[in-house]
């Protein structure tokens, strides 16, 4: 079994029908998303990224010898989150990415992870996060001790890692399989039906959006009730982009370089 760039994956050749499972990538700015998705995906670390570009990516994984069909959706918010629903309806897993030697971006991953949890309260559906504190390699540069993110960590019951997406891609492969696993244990547990009491009796009275009741940042999304639904909202489908890897003559005349079409190179 191998992804869609090119490189079989280890334990392919399972018969089972994989799961699917959508993992959004969260953080500010600069925090290291692009680069640590692209680690991911082609073992490489390329240094510069459209800070605007949003994509979603697919690949097939195979974790504990169980095929996955992973998606990977490398988010760009603006500076404060906006349009959220976008991958809060759409995930089953969120990484959370803050830069170790920016404050800002670890101030910015706690309000990202408050905004998972109050949507998590408000849906009565939790999806999985992990924290990661990213450029582990540039650890001499650190203003976010390794014990406040583990802290932060504590605070929302999520795994928390230290990485680095120009050091070992094992390390960085095993965080993306870390935040499969707690996926597909959320999916098995959820996997049961539950019972939908549906009325359409009684309508729930106007809320205001969450996050205006919790003066979070100007991100709104639907609140999934089963009070006067008469159906459930079809889950939002991400741009599925399958990424083919196109070839691109490097600006430095190094070696030509195996780019992945997307991912604009400055
Ligand atoms: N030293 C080091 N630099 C990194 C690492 N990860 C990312 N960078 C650099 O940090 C800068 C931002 O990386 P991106 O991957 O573009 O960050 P991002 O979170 O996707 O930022 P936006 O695309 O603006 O949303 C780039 O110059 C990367 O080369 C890392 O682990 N170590």
């Amino acid at each position: 079994m191998s992804s869609v760039f090119g490189k079989p994956r280890v334990g392919s050749g399972s018969q089972s029908a994989p799961l699917e499972v959508n993992l959004a990538i969260l953080g500010r700015r600069g925090a290291g998303k692009s680069a640590l998705t692209v680690k991911f995906l082609t073992r490489r670390f390329i240094s510069e990224y459209d800070p605007n570009l949003e994509d979603t990516y697919s690949s097939e994984e195979t974790v504990d010898h169980q095929p996955v069909h992973l998606r990977v959706m490398d988010t760009a918010d603006p500076d404060t989150p906006r349009n959220c629903e976008r991958y809060l309806n759409w995930a089953h897993a969120f990484l959370v990415v803050y830069s170790m030697d920016s404050r800002q971006s670890f101030e910015d991953s706690s309000s990202y992870l408050e905004l998972l949890a109050l949507h998590a309260k408000e849906t009565q559906r939790s999806s999985p996060a992990l924290l990661l504190g990213n450029k582990l390699d540039m650890a001499q540069y650190r203003q976010v001790t390794k014990a406040e993110g583990a802290a932060l960590a504590g605070k929302f019951g999520c795994l928390f890692f230290e990485v680095s997406a120009c050091l070992d891609f094992e390390h960085v492969q095993h965080v993306f399989h870390e935040a499969v696993r707690e996926a597909r244990r959320e999916l098995e547990k959820n996997s049961l039906p539950r019972p939908l009491f549906i009325s359409e009796e009684r309508a729930l009275p106007h809320q205001a959006p969450l996050t205006a009741r919790h003066g979070l940042a100007s991100c709104t999304f639907n609140t999934l009730s089963t009070v006067s639904l008469k159906e459930i909202p079809a889950v939002a489908q991400a741009k599925l982009v399958t990424v083919k890897a196109s070839r691109a003559q490097s600006k430095r005349k190094a070696p030509t370089l195996t780019l992945l079409k997307g991912f604009k190179i400055f």
